[in-house]
């Protein structure tokens, strides 16, 4: 069963001699529940074929089929509803508003248009936030609290729709290792959970503990390694196997 199915994205930037392919014929599935990451050097397509995988931009050329839906056919509330309804987004800053405290961030997009849910939304919301060990920071205001409770809170914000894939961009890029992999056990609990993961990350350790890699060069997924689902040990073993494949293609 495929939550992703994507077929040869093209998509490029710039005009005449300026322009390039920064997807080139890139076809992918996701399988639903799966946890993918994507590394690849910097300029290689990664955030692009998240944000075309998404819905967020559209490709060129090429097919995106979203839990059998093609993104292309979708109007733009239809697929800011799918977004809403089925996916997460988790970024490497998180993006609160900064005149709201934790709890008001995490629940806001949720509430939009559905105010007089409001109490039931909050349940939720703290209900994630002890899951995400942030319990009783709601009333803080961004600036009392640290980088990797920002990255918790943005956690819980993408899961308030209960979504069945959280895409994430470099969600553990500016967190300190421990912190970053205390992110990845919530990431983790949540995929154990049935949630698809698709992470872009230049990190082998994160990379490692997902379940495939795919590796992007000049707008090409030039290589992928399967692993097997990842129960907490062998860490070194699998990041040596990352590194070695990044050695062998390059990257
Ligand atoms: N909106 C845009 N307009 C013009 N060029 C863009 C745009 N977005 C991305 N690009 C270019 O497309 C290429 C790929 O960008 P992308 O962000 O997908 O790479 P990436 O692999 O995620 O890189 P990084 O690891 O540095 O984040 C880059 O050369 C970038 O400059």
């Amino acid at each position: 069963m495929k939550i992703i199915q994507a077929s040869h994205l093209v998509k490029s930037f710039g005009a005449g001699d300026e322009k390039r392919n920064v997807l080139d014929d890139v076809s992918v599935e996701i399988n639903k529940g799966e946890f993918v990451t994507v590394m690849g050097p910097s300029g290689s397509g990664k955030s692009t074929l998240l944000f075309v995988l998404s819905g967020m931009d559209g490709a060129d050329s090429g097919k995106v089929s979203f839990d059998g839906k093609d993104l292309s056919s979708l109007k733009d509330n239809e697929l800011a509803d799918l977004r809403r309804t089925e996916m997460g987004f988790v970024f490497q800053k998180a993006a609160l508003l900064s005149n709201l405290n934790i709890l008001d961030n995490i629940i806001l997009p949720s509430v939009r248009g559905n105010a007089k849910h409001t109490a039931k939304l909050t349940e939720r919301a703290k209900g994630l936030m002890k899951k995400a060990g942030i319990e009783g920071l709601e009333e803080r205001d961004l600036t009392q609290v640290s980088g990797g409770q920002l990255q918790r809170a943005g956690i819980c914000r993408a899961l308030m729709g209960n979504p069945n894939i959280i895409f994430g961009d470099e969600p553990t890029g500016a967190l300190n290792s421990k912190t970053a992999a205390e992110i990845m056990d919530i990431l983790a609990e949540i995929n154990e959970d049935g949630t698809a993961i698709l992470l872009v990350t230049h990190d082998a350790i994160v990379a490692a503990k997902s379940e495939r890699i795919l590796f992007m060069l000049d707008g090409k997924i030039a290589s992928e390694m399967a692993l097997p689902k990842f129960k907490g040990e062998r860490l070194d073993e699998r990041v040596e196997a990352v590194a070695a494949k990044m050695r062998e293609i390059g990257i």
